[in-house]
Order: structure tokens, then C-alpha cells, then sequence
């Protein structure tokens, strides 16, 4: 999609009502699939969604010699890393800006190549979203690192070697940089202080099935014994709580009804406590998760993101959508990132009242406050969205102005919508299901 084509006019106002389903999590699938590099023999991964950082990382295996294939059912790929060889670095820097993910090669290609080649990262721009971690914790496994104009050189001049870790913040790719480093490690390693999201554990449970040796405990300690080899898995994608959240959030903001094929309550208990606080209704059956808005008058809340088992950064932009339709003053306080909040304007532009503070707002302190970022919101509310012309600056914000857009009168023209296949499959299409009026500008309403 480019040019006109990526602008939406959406015609709000319709509550969003039907089914729809998530697929794997793509905070999952990529590192389960960049997982694949460190087996001997090929390995199946199923409940992959069709979405761009799922493309980006298949690109990147197939430059380093690894078959990606569609396996027997929908959504399987077989990935084959039998012949993995040294990639092109002008191929590879072709990729570059294009997603988070290709940090997380640079164990594995370590342990098969002894070398590795990263390119400049992608990813939302939501904060300065440093990678100091990720290569600290490199060279105490003892790789080396040279920056250069095109990206990062890595060479493991011999075997890496377990170590003991502590991150100075609980990052989940720095967490995932560890473990897919330490298990071909050799020795043991601990790694304290590190994130424990569902994703995480569902790497975990992956790596697990191709022989790694892997313990965590309560305390966020994970402590992983090195193997010579690792061979295959067979698994299926944990479902995409964040991508459940969104619908969850457009049922609230619409006034509708949405069932959510695949949404699990496990991974999403602090975001249902949340949802039902703010009055949101919903059912959970074995297949699935239906929200819908129960009438009436939505509540405010005070609302603080964290790391898990805290409430996900990435559930906050939708949400905020919903708090401005509840009745009171709605505190938002993001810890996660230092510029997630400024998706809000456009949203002030449409109606809303969001004020945006420097101060950590409602309760705790975090890494900011003192720091001048504008990460504590007020939402004010209900107030009435008007259509208007949006430019969509990153995943999660992006489809907050889609939700925007859908809950407010009038028609919006929203710039920029490919963004937004980046993380959630068939977007357009599920829209259309739930009955939204969107329309491609020169063609009929889709
Ligand atoms: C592809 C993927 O899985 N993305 C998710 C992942 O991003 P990602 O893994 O990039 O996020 P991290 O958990 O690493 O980042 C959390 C915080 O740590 C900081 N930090 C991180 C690494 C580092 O080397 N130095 C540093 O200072 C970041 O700037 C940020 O403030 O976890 C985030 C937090 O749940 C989610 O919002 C993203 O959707
Ligand atoms: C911040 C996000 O993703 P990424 O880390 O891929 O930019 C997100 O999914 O909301």
C-alpha cells in the first residue's frame, strides 16, 4: 500500500459489532522464528499471522540460508536451518528501519557463524528505545562489537560463555537477547531482574522443546544451563493479547460488541481488571473473549503501565481512546516508554480533553519524572470526537485513530494506515466485518 493508498477515509459513528480472530502474538512469532537459526534440524511453528514484522524477519533468515516454508495448515512455517551461511551486508541493510527484531539475530548468528551483522532498527517511535543492554550483555558472554556508519559488526572470537547478568531495567528484548544467547553458551547463566511477559515465557516453552535447559523463578531470576546442540520444535504461537486489547478497546469506544476469536484470559487478567473498572463488559469461553459496551456511563480510572505482570504499555493507546468517553478525570501515567503520550493531540484535535503532564501522576515514581518527558496524561471526559485528518505515527497509535475515527461523528481521512500492518493481520478486512464504514479514497466503501 502507498501514495493514496495509504490514506482511509473512515466514516464514523457505527458501533463495531461480530467476530474476529487473533493469531500468533507478534511479539512472539518473529523470536520464535529467529529461534529456529539455533537448531540443528528444521522446526515448525504454527498461528503465524500474516503481518510485516513476521515478512521482515523471514527476509533476513532466507538471506542467512534458512528455508522458511508454509507447512501443512494455515498460518504453519517450516523453517529448515540445516545451511545457514553468512549473509550479504548490503542484502541485510536493506532491512534496516524495518523492525525491532533483527537485534535479537546476533546470539544465534554468534553461535553459528561467529559473526553477525545488524542493521539500523525499526520499531515504534515512541522513546529514545536505546539497545545499551542488549550489547552489554553480548560482551559479558564475551562477543565483541564495532559500530560503524552501516550498523553493528559482532564477532565471537570463541565459544560464548555463560555469565551472570543483572539488567538495570527489566527490557523484554534484552531478556530475549540473553536466552537466545545463553543457551549454546557454554556454562551457566542468571540473568536477575529480567521481564517475564507471556511472550517471554512462551520463547521460553519453544526453547525448552529444542533442548535448551531453562528455569525461572518468582523473583524475576531466569537461569539457563549452556547445551552443545539444540535441535527442532514443533509449537504453536501464544494468541496476540495486545492485538486483543485493540478490539477490545474499539468495542468500548464504538458503543459495541466485539467476540475475539483466540483472546486468552491468562495473558490479559491485568488488562480485564482494568477493562471491567472502566465498565467495559465481557465473557470469556474456551475459544475466545467477547467485550462489548453494557450501556450507560463508562467510568475513569487511574491507570499506570508497567512490565508484566503489570498493565502492557502497548494496551494504553487504545484504552486512552475509551477514557474519553468515560465520565471524570482519567489518570494515565506511562512508565514504559517517555513518548508514548503524544498520539494524544490529534485526539484533542478531534475533541478530547487530554492534558499532558511532565510529573509522574498517580501514585508511583518512575524513570521520568525528573526527566521533563511528558509522560502523565488527565483525560477529561465524555467528550464528543469529530472526524478529522489524522497522520498515523506509530502501531498502537495508529489504531487508536482508527478507534477514534470509528467512535466520533463525521468522516476522518486517516494518513498512513500500512503502519499499521506491521503488527495486526487483515486489519481492513476485520474492520469491514465489524461493520465499519471505512473507504479507500477513489474506490467504493470497502
Ligand atoms: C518486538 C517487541 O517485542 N516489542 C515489545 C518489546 O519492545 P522492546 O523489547 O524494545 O522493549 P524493552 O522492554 O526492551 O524496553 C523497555 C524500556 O527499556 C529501555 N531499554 C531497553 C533496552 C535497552 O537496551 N536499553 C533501554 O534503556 C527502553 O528504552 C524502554 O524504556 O517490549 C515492549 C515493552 O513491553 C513492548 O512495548 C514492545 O511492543
Ligand atoms: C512498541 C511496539 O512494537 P515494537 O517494539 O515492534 O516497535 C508495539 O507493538 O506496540
Amino acid at each position: 500500500m502507498t501514495g493514496t493508498d495509504d490514506v482511509l477515509l473512515v466514516h464514523g459513528g457505527t458501533p463495531l459489532e461480530g467476530e474476529i480472530r487473533v493469531r500468533g502474538a507478534k511479539n512472539l512469532v518473529p523470536k520464535a522464528m529467529v529461534a529456529a537459526l539455533l537448531g540443528s534440524e528444521p522446526s515448525r511453528l504454527r498461528n503465524v499471522p500474516d503481518i510485516r514484522d513476521v515478512r521482515v524477519v523471514r527476509g533476513l533468515l532466507q538471506l542467512h540460508g534458512v528455508t522458511v516454508r508454509p507447512g501443512d495448515e494455515p498460518g504453519e512455517l517450516v523453517l529448515d536451518p540445516t545451511h545457514v551461511e553468512s549473509a550479504n551486508v548490503a542484502d541485510i541493510d536493506a532491512h534496516a528501519g524495518s523492525s525491532r527484531i533483527p537485534i535479537l539475530f546476533c546470539g544465534p548468528l554468534l553461535h553459528r557463524l561467529g559473526h553477525a551483522f545488524i542493521p539500523g532498527l525499526g520499531g515504534c517511535d515512541i522513546g529514545g528505545r536505546p539497545i545499551d543492554f542488549h550489547f552489554d550483555v553480548l560482551r559479558q558472554f564475551g562477543a565483541t562489537i564495532e559500530k560503524r556508519a552501516d550498523g553493528q559488526y559482532l564477532e565471537a572470537p570463541q565459544r560464548l560463555r555463560g555469565t551472570k547478568i543483572r539488567l538495570p531495567y527489566p527490557s523484554v528484548g534484552s531478556t530475549e537477547q540473553v536466552l537466545l544467547t545463553a543457551v549454546l553458551a557454554e556454562g551457566v547463566t542468571e540473568l536477575s531482574n529480567a521481564a517475564v511477559e507471556p511472550e517471554i515465557e512462551d520463547l521460553i516453552c519453544v526453547l525448552q522443546k529444542m533442548g535448551a535447559i531453562i528455569s525461572m523463578d518468582t523473583d524475576r531470576t531466569i537461569r539457563i544451563t549452556g547445551v552443545d546442540k539444540l535441535g527442532g520444535y514443533t509449537h504453536r504461537a501464544l494468541p496476540d493479547r495486545l492485538e486483543a486489547a485493540s478490539w477490545a478497546s474499539a468495542a468500548l469506544a464504538t458503543e459495541g460488541d466485539i467476540y475475539v476469536r483466540g483472546a486468552q484470559q491468562r495473558s490479559m487478567m491485568t488488562f480485564l481488571n482494568t477493562y471491567r473498572k472502566v465498565g467495559g463488559a465481557f465473557e470469556i469461553d474456551d475459544e475466545g473473549i467477547r467485550f462489548w459496551h453494557p450501556g450507560g456511563q463508562l467510568k475513569s480510572i487511574a491507570l499506570e503501565t508497567d512490565v508484566h505482570p503489570g498493565f502492557q504499555t502497548d494496551w494504553q493507546q487504545p484504552l486512552v481512546v475509551a477514557l474519553t468517553q468515560a465520565t471524570g478525570l482519567s489518570i494515565v501515567h506511562e512508565t514504559v516508554y517517555e513518548s508514548r503520550l503524544g498520539f494524544t493531540s490529534a485526539l484533542n484535535q478531534m475533541g478530547a480533553h487530554i492534558q499532558l503532564y511532565r510529573e509522574c501522576l498517580g501514585g508511583s515514581d518512575c524513570r521520568f519524572g525528573q526527566r521533563n518527558f511528558l509522560h502523565s496524561a488527565v483525560v477529561s471526559g465524555p467528550t464528543k470526537l469529530q472526524g478529522a485528518d489524522l497522520v498515523i505515527p506509530d502501531l498502537r497509535g495508529g489504531f487508536s485513530y482508527l478507534i477514534a475515527a470509528l467512535a466520533a461523528q463525521g468522516t476522518s481521512r486517516v494518513h498512513g494506515i500500512d503502519l499499521i500492518n506491521r503488527g495486526y493481520e487483515n486489519f481492513m478486512d476485520k474492520l469491514v466485518e465489524l461493520g465499519a464504514k471505512v473507504e479507500l479514497p477513489g474506490s467504493s466503501l470497502v
